[in-house]
């Protein structure tokens, strides 16, 4: 249930409706989060970040992204822990729509304030804060800075050089990732520089990036949303209430070693440059039979509805559809929760955009790893380009009174 903080709340300093306490109902009357989201279509709604899983995987999509890849710049684990606990009652805080510590301004006017208030009087937004921990975390050029190195799961595996990759090191990796959705980018934004700011001296940004307009979607009910080369993206993708779906794809089981992770799942982002100019002179019909679905309608081929069975057989055989699905990797699922993004022009006038891809799953070997190497032939890679890269364990949901990663450092 979702922690009432005490200090000034930037909704009760501004006479706001609790949507936080709307949360704290639902779950005293047993609906799960994942529902109440759901039935909620207030884009300014508070979902709940206690729980056996954490908010961010299973939760419905929201608009906007900001995610954060921080290393650690202490060696004293003690420390660590401190700030992981400082950053649980932060998110806790923020995520109900209540600001950090005692506020913006009720604060000594003589110390700078908890809050760095931005967020003043702006709904929860539905925000969520997800962390995650980098193989780094457990062993770094070769040192165990936190002791921590038996504890690495075997299926935090570093990623293996895919074709095609152009990864840039400063955009890629990071001990601990925190990624950030909401509806209001202010409301993304304003929780990673606070964590920021309450990490200082402990940890610091290594890269982050921010996103708009979902790729995909965990609600099938509702409407899918478009990728910047126009097309309905997100499909096929595991929904947020498909607790079969999800138990046999995304989340870490009690038997799957690393028993810290049960209940977690693993994260793979990676920033994947879209070469827009080029894409935009490709006919339509090389784009539907690039993708496999058509433009229109997103059907795919031979079919006239979106949600119609895709035949494999009927698509290019380099067709993305065919290739990324999971009747060519046998049996491979995971839960896509991408965002597009733009980032101005680069230096010759061309849209420095792309989709910024992450996906959640049981064991990236047995998700990611298969499919992206099934997309190797993929007709789609003459206009797309990975850049950046990441993989990180999220840890279960924290409990009441609990911390994030308090399962890692018991
Ligand atoms: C390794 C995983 C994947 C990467 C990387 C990836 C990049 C990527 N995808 C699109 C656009 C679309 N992808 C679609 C489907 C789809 N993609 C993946 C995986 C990766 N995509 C999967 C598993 C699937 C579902 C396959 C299935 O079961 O049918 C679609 C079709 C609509 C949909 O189902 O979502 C589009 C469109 C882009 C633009 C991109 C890189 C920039
Ligand atoms: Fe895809």
């Amino acid at each position: 249930m979702t922690e009432v903080r005490p200090g000034l709340s930037r909704r009760r300093m501004l006479g706001f409706s609790g949507a936080s306490l709307l949360v704290g109902a639902a779950a005293g009357a047993g609906l799960d989060r994942v529902a109440l989201a759901e039935e909620d279509s207030d884009a300014g709604a508070a979902v709940a970040f206690r729980g056996a899983h954490q908010a961010g995987i299973a939760t419905p999509v929201q608009d906007r992204l900001h995610f954060a890849a921080f290393d650690v710049t202490t060696g004293d684990r003690d420390r660590l822990v401190r700030m992981l606990r400082e950053w649980t009652d932060a998110a806790a805080a923020m995520t109900a729509g209540e600001a950090v510590g005692n506020g913006a301004v009720a604060g000594p006017p003589v110390a700078p304030p908890d809050d760095t208030g931005e967020a003043l009087g702006l709904p929860p937004s539905r925000l969520t804060l997800t962390i995650g921990f980098g193989p780094t975390l457990f062993e770094k050029d070769g040192e165990d800075r936190f002791g921590l190195r038996a504890r690495r799961p075997a299926a935090l595996a570093d990623l293996p050089h895919f074709p095609g990759d152009n990864l840039d090191p400063d955009r890629s990796g990071g001990d601990i990732a925190v990624q950030a959705c909401a509806d209001d980018p202010q409301v993304a934004v304003h929780a990673i520089r606070n964590l920021a700011r309450i990490g200082f001296g402990t940890v610091s940004v290594r890269w982050s990036q921010l996103g708009f307009g979902k790729t995909s979607s965990t609600t099938p009910g509702a409407q899918t949303p478009r990728n910047l080369f126009g097309f309905k993206d997100g499909t096929e993708n595991i929904g947020g209430g498909d607790r079969a779906l999800l138990d046999e794809h995304v989340w870490v089981g009690a038997g799957d070693g690393a028993g810290w992770m049960t209940g977690g799942s693993y994260l793979v982002a990676r920033r994947i440059r879209m070469h827009i100019e080029t894409w935009d002179r490709t006919s339509l019909r090389e784009q539907e039979d690039i993708f496999g679905r058509n433009k229109g309608e997103g059907a795919p081929v031979g079919e006239e509805k979106e949600r119609d069975k895709p035949v494999l057989a009927r698509m290019k055989p380099d067709a993305h559809v065919r290739l990324a699905h999971p009747d060519s990797n046998h049996g491979a699922r995971i839960l896509r929760r991408g965002y597009s993004f733009t980032d101005g022009s680069d230096g010759l006038g061309r849209l420095e955009a792309g989709l910024f891809f992450i996906a959640f799953q049981r064991d990236p070997r047995k998700g990611f790893v298969p499919i992206q190497q099934s997309l190797a032939t993929d007709a789609l890679n003459e206009y797309i380009q990975h850049v950046g890269s990441g993989i990180y364990a999220c840890p279960p949901g924290v409990h009441e009174g609990g911390y994030w990663g308090e399962t890692l450092f018991a």
